[in-house]
């Protein structure tokens, strides 16, 4: 038997930084949605007690290093099954491009195999077994738009998804380090984006309200070390996008866009400095 699970890119609407906790993390307040880019596992049980893992793409890690394996592996030390299991791994997804590649992948895993061997584990649980693999992975299982707090580990859903518009991705070609960034900012000199007013914004179904609000409190240090990201915001609003904000950690910026015919053009235009663009819808969910 094989379980097909898709792994949707994330998008932070917003992001602000409250402080440093004494773990050393951060205490973040985001809202969180998702989009119809994703990655794409086929789980299969095999009878001997491996995980393997096997993807087209020849950068990643197949071994405990990815994060499908330490999804799986956790999975295994809670509950027990004994079969082994094969991913296949198609991935449409940029890496360490602030999309949340690893983590949704980590939650899709999470998610077949406790199909795969009906295991019973409720959405609760799987996140709280995921925080120590990524913080974003708790936002990633539930893959809804979601007011998300904690380190990443408190997930409220809305009562709406964001309103329907369509969204261009671009990915500079650098890659960022989350940890990196996360060591290096000064909380005392982040913007801090208004996270209510796009959380009312939403609940209110309010486009307009909701793009004048967009803010990720990372931004300022990502763009302050790669330019480059500051510029590719910079080309979408000139290109007529609604608006614009870096997802995550960087370096992928992602400009709004009610109508599908300003998006092709904002994507068209944006395709003149980087090669990766993806023109996609939100998930309506
Ligand atoms: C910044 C965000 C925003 O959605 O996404 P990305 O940019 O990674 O997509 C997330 O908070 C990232 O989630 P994730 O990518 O899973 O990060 P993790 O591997 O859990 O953490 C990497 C490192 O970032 C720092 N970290 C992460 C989360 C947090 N709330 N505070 C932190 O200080 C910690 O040093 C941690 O060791
Ligand atoms: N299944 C996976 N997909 C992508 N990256 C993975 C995966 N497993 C582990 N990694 C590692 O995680 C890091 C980037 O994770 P990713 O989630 O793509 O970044 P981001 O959270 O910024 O979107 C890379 O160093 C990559 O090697």
């Amino acid at each position: 038997m094989e379980i097909i699970e898709k792994a949707p890119a994330k998008i932070n609407l917003g992001l602000d930084v409250l402080y440093k906790r004494d773990d050393g993390y951060h205490e973040l307040e985001m809202i969180m949605a998702s989009v119809d880019l994703s990655d794409r596992l086929i789980l299969t049980a095999i009878p001997t007690d491996d995980i393997i893992i096997k993807t087209d793409n020849g950068f990643l890690p197949v071994d405990r290093k990815n994060n499908i394996y330490q999804a799986i592996d956790i999975m295994k030390k809670t509950y027990g099954f004994t079969q082994g299991v094969e991913v296949n791994l198609k991935k449409n997804l940029p890496v360490a491009a602030g999309l949340g590649g690893g983590s949704s992948d980590a939650a899709a895993a999470f998610r077949g195999v406790n199909r795969l061997f009906n295991l019973g584990a409720t959405l609760e649980e799987m996140a709280k077994l995921s925080v120590p693999i990524g913080t974003d992975i708790p936002y990633c299982l539930y893959g809804q738009t979601a007011l998300v707090t904690g380190v990443g580990d408190r997930v409220t859903p809305l009562s709406h998804p964001m309103p329907q518009c369509w969204i261009v991705l671009v990915k500079p070609k650098i890659s960022v380090s989350t940890p990196r960034v996360f060591s290096k900012i000064q909380v005392d000199s982040l913007s801090h984006p208004n996270i209510k007013a796009i959380y009312h914004a939403i609940e209110n179904q309010d486009y307009q309200e909701m793009i004048q609000h967009l803010g990720n409190s990372l931004e300022s240090y990502t763009m302050e070390v790669f330019p480059i990201v500051k510029y590719v915001k910079n080309k979408m609003l000139e290109f007529g996008a609604d608006a614009a904000v870096m997802s995550g950690s960087g370096p992928t910026v992602l400009a709004l866009c009610k109508k599908r015919s300003r998006a092709v053009h904002v994507a068209n235009a944006l395709k003149g400095f980087c090669d990766e663009v993806y023109l996609v819808r939100t998930l309506n969910r």
